[in-house]
């Protein structure tokens, strides 16, 4: 039941699978907020291991149904073998990415390792939108919408295979994901999700069921040999905490509620890796997005904002 205290930074500067450009910013913007101060002043042991490399956005039109797989393909490459070796080494990756499309490589990363020592992995996906679409979902062909599905087996060969997985033995299963705060799904989209029963606690379910019984559902059955991955879409938030990313949705978790959220996560202890994705300082008012994303990573942390010790 103890938190890692090794943490490794890895920043992955793209905005590859996304519908607007400037996410390529954030891994710098989380740092000027003082992601790495921030987790220190908790008793963290942190490296920053600077930034990935991969191939600049060509900015074009899906093909197929798809846009820039191949260079989503180098980019979550690059991010899977960072997040796979921090994982061997006995630390935590955090992801400071970057577009969703990357949530691949890191959770196939993360589903790789937890394979090969025997661990159970649950994944909390805390989104505005769900990220199951395939190409012939999709309405626009951007691959930060499809990581849950890529994941789950559905999506080209070139990221459903990542890791060594493949269509027939996929990465995840959708049984093992948690999505939380979802208020945006794409027609298609919806009747995939139904039909392969991923667990959504959408805004509504939060609304009138507050998020304590949310997050308790969430976090039920886990035991002491669960890997918890947390994948962190800022644009999780409401906008008004939260303008900084590329596809606002009105009517998120408010301060609070996201506190309450990480708060429960960090309970548990078995928080093992963490994505922090699509901040993306070109829609922010001076950084407020990229500050209120590393205060709740405290909180995941353990940092309490009430009077508990
Ligand atoms: N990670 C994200 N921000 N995803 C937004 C996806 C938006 C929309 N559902 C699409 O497929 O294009
Ligand atoms: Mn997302």
């Amino acid at each position: 039941m103890t938190i890692l205290r090794s943490v490794s930074l890895i920043g992955a500067p793209t905005d590859i699978g996304a519908g607007a450009r400037g996410a390529s910013m954030g891994p710098e913007a989380l740092r000027v907020a003082g992601i790495r101060e921030a987790l220190q002043s908790h008793g963290v042991d942190v490296q920053d291991r600077g930034n990935l490399n991969g191939p600049y956005n060509p900015w074009l039109p899906p093909v197929d149904g798809y846009r820039h797989l191949a260079e989503v393909t180098a980019w979550n490459q690059a991010v899977h073998d960072a997040v796979y070796a921090e994982l061997r080494q006995g630390r935590m990756p955090i992801l400071l990415g970057g577009d969703h499309c990357l949530g691949l490589g890191s959770i196939s990363a993360v589903a790789r390792h937890c394979r090969e020592a025997g661990k159970k992995l649950r994944v909390l996906w805390l989104d505005a939108h769900a990220d199951f679409n395939t190409s012939e979902l999709t309405p626009s062909g951007n691959i930060h919408g499809m990581p849950v599905a890529c994941l789950c087996g559905f999506g080209p060969k070139e990221l459903v295979g990542m890791g060594g997985f493949s269509k027939e033995s996929p990465a995840i299963s959708p049984k093992w994901v948690r999505q939380i705060g979802i208020r945006s799904v794409d027609e298609g989209e919806k009747r995939f999700v139904h039909e392969q029963d991923l667990e959504v606690f959408d805004m509504r379910y939060i609304d009138e069921m507050g998020m304590r019984h949310t997050m308790e559902l969430a976090l039920a059955t886990l035991d002491a040999n669960t890997h918890l991955h947390v994948s962190f879409d800022v644009d999780f938030l409401d906008p008004a905490i939260a303008p900084g990313v590329g596809t606002t949705v009105p009517g998120g978790p408010t301060y609070r509620e996201a506190q309450l959220c990480m708060e429960m996560i960090a309970d548990t202890g078995l928080m093992a890796s963490l994505d922090v994705m699509e901040l993306n300082p070109a829609l922010d008012e001076k950084n407020k997005t990229g500050l209120v994303a590393v205060d709740l990573i405290e909180s995941l942390f353990g940092k309490s904002t009430l009077m508990r010790k």
